[in-house]
């Protein structure tokens, strides 16, 4: 949701309706604290799980997902999307799977849409990490009308969306062949533990095996979503500010050279998720902080009283609270200048920017956020060491008042060249 605009006029906190809803409105970070600490515990997240799950298919009762989905499957995740499991189990094979697709490119087509480009690259090898080797991969473009018609799905009119119905109904086949066709290969097989883990956690309790689906379907939803939004608007800011793209593919070359001896293959042997590149992990902050939108939603479960200092309110049970975290982002007293993007932002030194709320923060922080910084890093490094890349658009695409996920849409897309670089990349010809 885009609100950070209205806080110059109302204020750190206020009150809006939509029909009878009541939605409060956090725009500083003290309130913002406050509301992720929980500490009253009278914030919860499961009516906007709902919202969410609802659209994806899940048929049953809001108070039958309380187990299966808020007990069993959601806390399996922080395990399965852990630093050590992502390094362990998906690694390698993304690592694999993007180089491959980066390699086909060269005998594609010179330029695409940049679109394109993050669909053709991104999604194969992440769910192959994710989902393993026996997943269908030709769901991109029932993936891509799904996540283009959840909104509407998740209004009053849902029945309108007949595409994204259609689209999703196939998507729910696919996953519950998978889950049967993984119960009769036993719980270890070769996709690994740990999404074996996630998956027994979904059939332990009542769930339909539809609904089991849904489950999976919101993960491999999530997976995707904002993920490839984060990775057009990092490429599409790079190449609007040519001095960034220069230092990103010099910092890139020098690494590889001199810590992996020339070969993108050997960053594989790394054990931890891709330490060093130091400027691509601020490129990667500095991107999401100006393209995220807030979207931490919790539901008020009972009457609370919420002190910012003299101010005191009360927040009543049913409203909605809402952390605008773009306030923070766009602030210039926190991040000077901070409509313009600095690729080194948040490069450490006395002038680091103090961290984003990019992940909301708190229990329900992003559980994708390891993984999501990983893939997003190296993704960026096989582009710019395998690739020049130019556009021959110098606009950046508007951001659209619509979007409504963490990241926003573009408004339109872009046209990207590649040309395979020579520089003499061992292992990888
Ligand atoms: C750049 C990409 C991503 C961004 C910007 C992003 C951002 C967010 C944000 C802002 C939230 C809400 C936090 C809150 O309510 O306070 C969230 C929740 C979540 N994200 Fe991500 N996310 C990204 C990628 C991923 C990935 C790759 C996954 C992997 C499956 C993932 C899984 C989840 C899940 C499961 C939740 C719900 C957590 C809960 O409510 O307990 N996200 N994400």
């Amino acid at each position: 949701m885009n609100v950070w605009f209205y806080r110059k006029r109302y204020g750190n906190f206020y009150r809006f309706s939509v029909g009878t809803q009541n939605i409060v409105v956090l725009s500083d970070r003290t309130l913002l604290k406050a509301m992720f600490a929980n500490r009253s515990k009278s914030l919860g997240a499961k009516k906007v799980h709902a919202r969410i799950f609802g659209p994806l298919g899940i048929r049953c009762a809001l108070d039958e997902l309380e187990i299966p989905l808020h007990g069993h499957f959601l806390p399996s995740l922080d395990h399965l999307l852990s630093k050590s499991v992502i390094a362990k189990d998906m690694k390698n094979p993304f690592h694999c799977r993007l180089h491959v697709r980066f390699r086909n490119l060269e005998n594609m087509t010179y330029s695409f849409t940049l679109s394109e480009l993050v669909g053709y690259t991104a999604y194969e090898p992440l769910t192959i990490a994710f989902f393993g080797p026996s997943f269908h991969l030709d769901t991109y473009a029932d993936y891509r009308i799904l996540d283009t018609s959840l909104l509407t799905l998740m209004g009053p009119l849902s029945f309108t969306a007949r595409s994204g119905i259609r689209a999703r109904n196939r998507l729910l086949e696919i996953f519950v062949s998978y889950i049967r066709e993984r119960d009769r290969s036993g719980s270890r097989d070769i996709e690994g533990e740990a999404l074996s883990h996630t998956l027994n956690s979904v059939r332990s309790g009542s769930l339909s095996i539809r609904d089991q689906a849904a489950c999976l379907l919101g993960l491999h939803w999530s997976l995707h979503t904002n993920l490839h939004r984060s990775m057009f608007w990092m490429v599409a800011f790079i190449l609007e500010d040519h001095n960034a793209l220069e230092r990103l593919c010099s910092e890139i070359r020098e690494t590889i050279t001199k810590r992996y001896g020339g070969s993108l293959d050997a960053l594989r042997e790394e054990t931890s998720l891709l330490p060093g590149f130091p400027l691509v992990d601020s490129a990667i902050k500095e991107s999401i902080r100006m393209v995220g939108l807030s979207s931490s939603l919790r539901e008020v479960e009972f009457d609370t009283n919420i002190t910012s200092g003299d101010l005191s309110f009360v927040i009543r049970r049913g409203d909605y609270v809402f952390g605008d975290t773009r306030a923070i982002h766009v602030d210039n007293s926190v991040y000077p200048d901070a409509a313009t993007y600095r690729v080194d932002r948040f490069l450490a030194g006395t002038e680091k920017a103090p961290n984003t709320l990019t992940w909301g923060s708190g229990e329900h922080i992003c559980k994708g956020r390891f993984l999501a910084q990983y893939a997003m890093k190296l993704w960026l490094i096989m582009l710019l060491e395998m690739y020049e890349i130019s556009s021959p658009e110098s606009a950046l695409p508007e951001m659209d008042p619509k979007s409504w996920s963490a990241i926003a849409d573009p408004v339109g897309d872009i046209t990207v060249c590649l040309r395979r670089r020579n520089n003499g990349i061992l292992n990888d010809a």
